[in-house]
């Protein structure tokens, strides 16, 4: 639109300053997505972007998740190489906010329609008041699981209770030598619906309290270790994605923990899921003390440092559009952040959008505070230690809990 054009509330309107057509410029944007089975349908949706803005040239970046946290911060901090846009973990968007690395995004063509967006991922956006980044995808975790296996065990629905998941995994054990779950063992992610499962939870950021190895906490550990001693799971403490993913896909194991990332994946069709009709979606079990599966998800992030900070913002505003986020949900399985998106009846049909729109819903939220990345990298430690046999589940627990009281200086 033109310029000096205002909302009604008398703000500026959102892009008010920029007219798209006489944007110009490049936009280096970091990719963490998987490069085998996501970027490809990124790189198609920018050539698209590309044709619509002749202008603006983008060089992507397909950098892997594991690593990309500390390179961002690396090139953020130098200015040397550094990207325009990236693509921030929810966890990461208040830590680099508060290391002043964003562009505050509020009232600019990046946050186009903003009231459309779900306020689950908008809250991982936000710090201090200002909106540091854009919410692409969001995410929570469910039980999936393998109908067929199910079926030849004799089972008729999946297990809603962690007790009841032991009981399947025994019955299918019995009736076909296979193990019932495959429980990720390398990425503390997947402590976490354990973990609310017992009513327990990290932190409580409020009270700036360590409750990883409360009661609840320790019960959590205790539950994930009887699960692989009980032989109810296999795990492994390295390459876990790939492990999970091939026993889930060959039916080696007939349940696995994750979230819609994992579809564009299980899609592509190992033979147990070459009829996608066999794949079941679940909520996570529930605990003795509760039940739930976290937050994640991904947004689009501007440097504060670019040069090129119209065209980022074109470009963000582009990538977050209710057009793309139907794409990339239609072609990757991926849930929209835009509430108009999941009204589109072909996006509505999806199966697993509707199984994961309500469980994303209900996801159990986390703090979204500069330290709320940090709190992964000790729990891992202490989690493959539990899982290796070198530490009892109590142990683990309170050796992070120690861990965060140093680290965060909280109680
Ligand atoms: C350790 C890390 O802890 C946290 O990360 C949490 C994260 O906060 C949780 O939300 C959760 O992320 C979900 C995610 O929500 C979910 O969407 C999915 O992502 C898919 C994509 O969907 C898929 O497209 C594709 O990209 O692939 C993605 C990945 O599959 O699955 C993710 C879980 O995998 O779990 C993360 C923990 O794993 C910190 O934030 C750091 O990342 C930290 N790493 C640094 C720590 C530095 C210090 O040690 C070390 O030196 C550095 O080298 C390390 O980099």
């Amino acid at each position: 639109g033109s310029s000096g054009s205002t909302s009604n509330n008398g703000a500026p309107a959102a892009g008010a300053s920029v007219d798209p057509a006489k944007v110009s410029g490049t936009v280096t944007w970091w990719d963490t997505s998987d490069a085998k089975a996501e970027a490809p349908t990124y790189q198609k949706v920018i050539a698209d972007f590309q044709a619509k803005y002749p202008n603006v040239k983008v060089n992507y970046v397909n950098v892997p998740f594991d690593g990309a946290q500390n390179k961002i911060k690396n090139a953020f901090s130098t200015g040397t190489d550094a990207p325009d846009v990236i693509r921030s973990e929810v966890a990461w968007t208040p830590e680099l906010a508060s290391l002043h690395y964003l562009a505050p995004l509020d009232g600019t063509l990046a946050l186009d329609k903003a009231d459309d967006f779900l306020p689950n991922p908008v809250a991982a956006t936000k710090y201090e008041g200002k909106t540091y980044a854009v919410p692409q995808v969001t995410d929570t975790m469910a039980l999936f699981y393998n109908k067929k296996m199910f079926a030849d065990a004799g089972i008729a629905k999946a297990p809603a209770t962690i007790d009841e998941l032991k009981a399947d995994a025994a019955q299918i054990k019995a009736k076909t030598g296979k193990t019932g779950m495959y429980l990720r063992g390398d990425d503390a992610y997947w402590t976490l619906s354990f973990l609310y499962g017992e009513g327990g939870d990290l932190v409580d950021a409020g009270s700036k309290t360590v409750t990883v190895d409360n009661p609840a906490g320790v019960k959590a550990f205790k539950t994930m270790k009887d699960l692989v001693d009980s032989g109810a799971a296999k795990t492994s403490v390295t390459d876990g994605w790939a492990n999970m993913m091939s026993s889930f896909q060959s039916g080696d194991t007939a349940m696995m923990i994750n979230g819609p990332w994992a579809l564009a994946t299980v899609n592509k069709g190992g033979d147990a899921f070459a009829d996608k009709a066999n794949l079941g979606i679940a909520v996570v079990p529930a605990g003795s003390g509760g039940q739930g599966a976290p937050q994640g998800g991904h947004s689009y992030a501007v440097y504060a440092g670019s040069k090129n900070v119209p065209a980022s913002e074109l470009f963000v505003q582009y990538m977050a559009s209710a057009e793309v986020q139907a794409t990339l949900t239609k072609e990757l399985g991926v849930l929209p952040t835009r509430k108009s998106v999941y009204a589109q009846p072909d996006v509505a049909s999806i199966d697993s959008v509707k199984f994961f729109k309500d469980a994303v819903d209900k996801a159990h939220q986390r703090p979204w505070i500069p330290e709320g990345g940090t709190l992964f990298a000790p729990l891992v430690t202490e989690y493959t230690a539990m899982l290796s046999g070198k530490e009892t589940p109590e142990q683990a627990a309170k050796n992070t809990g120690d861990a965060y009281r140093k680290n965060l200086g909280w109680k």
